[in-house]
């Protein structure tokens, strides 16, 4: 895609949710995390590439001891339609015996997450709580629910704050949804 064309899909795009919100978002929920992750020492891993800035944003306000990792997986690639899972990195023996805390940028039919949680349990981890900064409000029922969530969206494809539409704009501040 050419640059004037990126720059159209976003001129096109709703705006979603502000940086404003997002700031306060990352902030609530790091809140949140820290209270009930107080007093653990868990392995946190960033689901690459979509997590990269929520990760970034929410470790430092993280409270608590952590041993940091990336796993990744993809199922969207460049595209709007998720298709089978592909793991590019997977988790480390590091996680046998420990509490791990998961942390992605959007759930959306929750496909990922639900094999991102299979995985690491099949690899001996303790307990997995996972935090993901969108959830999309969508009508199917999800394989499974994020123990902590920043923003809930519309079910639209939406990208923005490392969530990528076409495999661009992931450095948005905000997030905005495609248009129709
Ligand atoms: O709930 P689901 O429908 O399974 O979709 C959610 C997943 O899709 C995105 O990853 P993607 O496959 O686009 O890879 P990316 O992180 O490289 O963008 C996103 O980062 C989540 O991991
Ligand atoms: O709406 C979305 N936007 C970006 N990445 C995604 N991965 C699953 N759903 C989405």
């Amino acid at each position: 895609m050419k640059a004037s064309e990126a720059q159209a899909l976003l001129d096109g795009a709703d705006l979603i949710c502000s940086a404003e919100e997002v700031h306060i978002a990352v902030a609530r929920l790091a809140q949140e995390i820290s209270a009930e992750l107080k007093g653990e020492f868990p392995v946190v891993l960033s689901v690459m590439g979509g997590a990269a800035v929520f990760t970034g944003q929410l470790l430092p306000l993280l409270a608590f001891p952590l041993e940091f990792g990336a796993i990744e997986v993809t199922r969207y690639g460049n595209t709007t339609q998720g298709r089978e899972i592909t793991w590019r990195l997977a988790p480390r023996d590091n996680v046998r015996g420990r509490k791990v805390l998961v942390v992605d940028d959007i759930l959306d039919e929750g496909i990922t997450l639900a094999a991102i949680h299979a995985k690491l349990l099949e690899m001996g981890a303790e307990k997995v709580w996972s935090a993901v900064f969108a959830d999309k409000a969508i009508a199917k029922e999800k394989p499974i629910h994020a123990d902590f969530v920043g923003v809930t969206v519309p079910d639209r494809y939406v990208f923005g704050f490392g969530m990528d539409a076409y495999g661009l704009w992931r450095n948005l501040p905000a997030i905005y949804a495609l248009k129709g």
